[in-house]
């Protein structure tokens, strides 16, 4: 539905797209329009390709603009009377204003040679008035021209329309002597507006007709683009801006490496010097070419560009008429290529907009607006064909935002992986194992197993070096020789040791760069029946993959001694899955301890590692402490995100060293001890906020195992409620054969913050209501609260501390961290219950609770609570 709705959003945005596209100009910002100026700009400037030049174009300089009328009227006799017109150009055109009343002499020259125009524009007639003012048709007779001077010399005045970006012309014939705004000359008019006529220019005239189009059809489109229709019928497209600038790429013949790319003749020099050999019938070789040409007449700079000359017109004339005669303006697009572009950008943003990840989607927006350009600055110097950019990239950025916020995803369900290995999350799932992943786990395995052993065997000769000085003391012996080979041989084990821990290390940061989740890799071959089978005895029921997969790894990581870290919410079955971790082991015959990871640190500290003798004021005895006493067995720490930073710092050093060293013991006794750690925290968020060791947190991150909370598993609740009947049953003596349908349609509703926990008190207390002698546990009587309150206490510390509190034979709690635990908890079971009540929704709880949203959305992020979960 979702990617249905992103595809017609698609479509929309291709709609929009050609809706931009026909109408006219949409009306940018000032701003938006000063980019495209400055992108036009970029183009012009970086378009190295050399311009195609026509050989028609002959400028004609005059180096001195004295007496220029008589200068010119006696270049204009000799050019057209000598030998019979053998230097008669094709069209001439003089960049000068004369008055005709004090040039006569120039000005009936001119008039009679008939190809010869003085002015800077030409009037023409608007065939009818068009229904739509922004185009305008007409015809466009050449023959006309110039027989009205007065038109010239009132075009002299016209003003052009002023405009931010645009250039204010002082009148026709001196365009584009001003720069635009940001010093930039761009632009030459084609026609210009003055009284309500439009005037053509003069490059367009000379331009015409040497194109023999004596007579033509143009209609013009201001913003867009000036169509002339030839009397072939073949036509072209001149784009212009709204107000007939024409768009020209002065870049065009600036090229000074290549030289000046039109032909140059100096008037006095080349021309008028050789006046009198050109009257005597020889004509220098130099001049003949400007028979047949278009001959420009001005005075300039020596460079027929625009730009530094205080008369620069004949370089933008020559320009101009170079683009229309070798056909280098740029052309329309044909309208079918044209949409086809636009949809198909169209539908894959709608693509775009389908994927639910926002980073994602401006990947693909700024993807799509990046091939876009491409194509447009391919389809730019291939064709010389332009597109549109600026309004279609807007239109995509835009269409991409508007549809990410309309097509919104749901929050993702946290998955095993987002809480088990964060960092992991954001890799790639795949479904097979590839084998070389397997073949690194089993390495890191071995690598592992090889270390432990290793360092226990350090251990052991540590232990050798110690009696034997003991005995030294005692029995007077010199054993100095045995001691220096032992002492050989600890330093190479210790090399030995320090290897195998970089080659783990590199190993370690290989599974995190690795394209997938490893756990997923390595958990997706198994045997589902198998698994059920060899848990089931154990009291461990589940139907879920995940769960399944979880097991199947726990079994393989079981059978080795490595440490092991099991992470879930509270409740989802961490302390029986380690159970069965160890009983599935090599030492399910040797000891093992549960040590919940809370309450006073120091205590702790002295359970774990144990004291000598006198090491402090009441230490009466030797204390083991717990490392030692399993030793060979297996060790559950529970919580262990609750450590204080001293004992991480032990903890370390004892499951890395092999050896623990009780407070007040000079030297450490080596233990073997097998570590199954346990956790409801995130540890990588604790290591980020500096709580957590960051070694310790590798140690056991290695091969972390993960269970999903029950509300992620629902389909286990059938299984689980029949498994907790028949145990209830036995200890309350009931017959209880199944839940009915109401009442597991009740438990499926429910959100188990509680988890496993929570369903077992559930079900526990709606056996002990049952009737005696009824077989189906009914909806009636399930009953949540009191289940959820008691299973509300997630801390177990908690628990200790409040017992440790009433007892009054067990030490008093330090107050602080009674507080903050206690404080915390009842924050907790506070938000929880808000949450519950109002479904969710943050807004409403905070409101409730009487704190800004933002206060309660905090709190609730430290409290490592999701509103998502009560959602329901
Ligand atoms: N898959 C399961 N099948 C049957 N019983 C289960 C399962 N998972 C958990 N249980 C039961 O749920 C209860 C809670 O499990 P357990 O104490 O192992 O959870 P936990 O994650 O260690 O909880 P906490 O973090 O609060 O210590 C136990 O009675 C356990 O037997």
């Amino acid at each position: 539905m979702k990617r249905l709705i992103a595809f017609f959003l698609g479509i929309f945005s291709a709609l929009v797209m050609i809706g931009i596209h026909y109408s006219t100009i949409p009306p940018l910002s000032q701003f938006l329009k000063k980019i495209e100026l400055q992108s036009l700009d970029y183009r012009m400037k970086y378009a190295k390709k050399v311009p195609d030049l026509s050989d028609a174009i002959k400028i004609v300089l005059v180096n001195d603009a004295t007496n220029l009328s008589d200068k010119l009227a006696a270049f204009t006799r000799l050019i057209t009377t000598v030998q019979e017109g053998a230097l008669k150009p094709k069209v001439i055109g003089f960049n000068y204003r004369f008055d005709a009343s004090e040039h006569e002499e120039l000005i009936s020259i001119a008039s009679t040679a008939g190809n010869i125009y003085y002015g800077y524009s030409f009037q023409f007639q608007v065939e009818e008035e068009s229904p739509n003012q922004d185009i305008l048709p007409f015809r466009l007779e050449i023959t006309n021209i110039g027989d009205d001077n007065s038109n010239v010399f009132e075009a002299q005045q016209v003003q052009l329309p002023s405009h931010k970006y645009l250039t204010t012309a002082r009148g026709i014939g001196f365009v584009n002597t001003l720069p635009d705004v940001d010093g930039v000359f761009r632009r030459i008019p084609l026609f210009l507006r003055y009284q309500g006529n439009w005037y053509g220019s003069l490059s367009l005239l000379i331009a015409m007709e040497y194109l023999d189009v004596g007579s033509v059809d143009m209609t013009f489109y201001p913003g867009q683009y000036v169509e002339i229709t030839k009397i072939d019928g073949t036509f072209m497209k001149i784009p212009v801006n709204q107000y007939g600038e024409m768009l020209i790429d002065f870049a065009y013949g600036s090229d000074k490496k290549n030289g000046v790319p039109f032909e140059i003749f100096s008037m006095e020099n080349d021309v008028l010097a050789y006046q009198e050999q050109i009257l005597n019938g020889v004509i220098p070789e130099s001049l003949r070419s400007l028979q047949g040409a278009i001959v420009l007449v001005g005075s300039g700079g020596r460079y027929p560009i625009p730009l530094s000359a205080s008369y620069p017109l004949i370089g933008i004339h020559a320009n101009f008429i170079n683009t229309i005669l070798t056909n280098q303006f740029i052309r329309d697009l044909s309208p079918v290529f044209f949409v086809g572009v636009l949809v198909l950008l169209g539908m894959l943003t709608g693509l775009a907009c389908g994927i639910h990840r926002w980073w994602i989607k401006i990947l693909l927006g700024l993807l799509l607006a990046g091939c876009y350009v491409a194509v447009a600055f391919g389809v730019f110097y291939q064709f010389k064909l332009l597109l549109p950019i600026l309004p279609v990239l807007l239109t995509i950025c835009l269409t991409t935002l508007i549809a990410g916020i309309v097509v919104r995803h749901p929050a993702q369900p946290k998955t095993a992986k987002s809480q088990a290995q964060p960092i992991k999350e954001k890799k790639r799932k795949i479904k097979a194992a590839p084998d070389d992943v397997v073949e690194l786990e089993n390495t890191l395995i071995e690598i592992r197993e090889d270390l432990d052993r290793k360092s226990i065997r350090l251990r052991s000769k540590i232990e050798e070096v110690r009696i034997l000085q003991e005995q030294a003391e005692s029995n007077h012996y010199d054993y100095s020789r045995q001691v220096v080979s032992l002492q050989k041989e600890i330093r190479a084990r210790e090399i030995e040791i320090k290897g195998l821990i970089a080659k783990e290390e590199e190993l370690r940061r290989q599974f995190e760069n690795l394209p997938f989740n490893v756990p997923d890799v390595v958990q997706s071959r198994y045997n589902p029946e198998a698994i059920v089978q060899l848990f089931a005895p154990y009291g461990f029921v589940t139907n879920n993959d995940y769960i399944l997969r979880t097991l199947a790894r726990a079994e393989k990581l079981g059978k080795t001694s490595v440490a092991l870290l099991i992470q879930g919410e509270p409740g989802t079955g961490k302390k029986l899955l380690a159970h069965i971790i160890r009983q599935l082991s090599s030492r399910h015959n040797r000891p093992m301890l549960e040590v919940i990871c809370a309450g006073d640190m120091d205590l702790l500290e002295d359970d774990l590692f144990g004291h000598r003798k006198g090491a402090f004021p009441g230490a009466d005895e030797h204390r083991m402490g717990f490392f030692r006493k399993v030793d060979e067995g297996t060790l559950v720490l529970e919580e262990i995100g609750n450590l204080s930073m001293e004992i991480q710092t032990r903890l370390i050093q004892t499951a890395r060293g092999k050896a623990v060293r009780p407070l007040g013991e000079d030297l450490g006794f080596s233990v073997d001890v097998r570590i199954i750690a346990t956790t409801s925290h995130n540890l990588q968020d604790l290591v980020a906020k500096g709580l957590f060791r960051e070694d310790l947190y590798h140690y056991f991150s290695v091969f972390p195992l993960y269970l999903l909370p029950l509300r992620e598993r629902k389909e286990d609740i059938p299984m689980l409620v029949n498994h907790f009947i028949a145990k209830y049953n036995l200890i309350h003596s009931k017959i209880v054969e199944r839940a009915s349908d109401d009442a597991l349609n009740l438990l499926f509703q429910h959100q188990w913050p509680g988890n496993i926990i929570e369903l077992e008190k559930v079900i526990e207390r709606a056996i002990a209501e049952v009737n005696p002698g009824e077989r189906e546990l009914a909806a009636k009587n399930i009953s949540f609260e009191e289940a959820n309150l008691n299973s509300g206490i997630t801390d177990p510390g908690m628990l200790n501390y409040l017992l440790a509190l009433m007892d009054s034979q067990r030490e008093l709690p330090a107050y602080q961290p009674l507080r903050e635990k206690v404080l915390a908890e009842i924050q907790r079971l506070y938000c929880v219950r808000l949450l519950r009540l109002h479904q969710g929704n943050v807004k409403n709880a905070s409101i409730d609770a009487g704190l800004k949203p933002e206060t309660f959305k905090k709190m609730l992020s430290e409290l490592m609570i999701d509103p998502e979960h009560y959602h329901y």
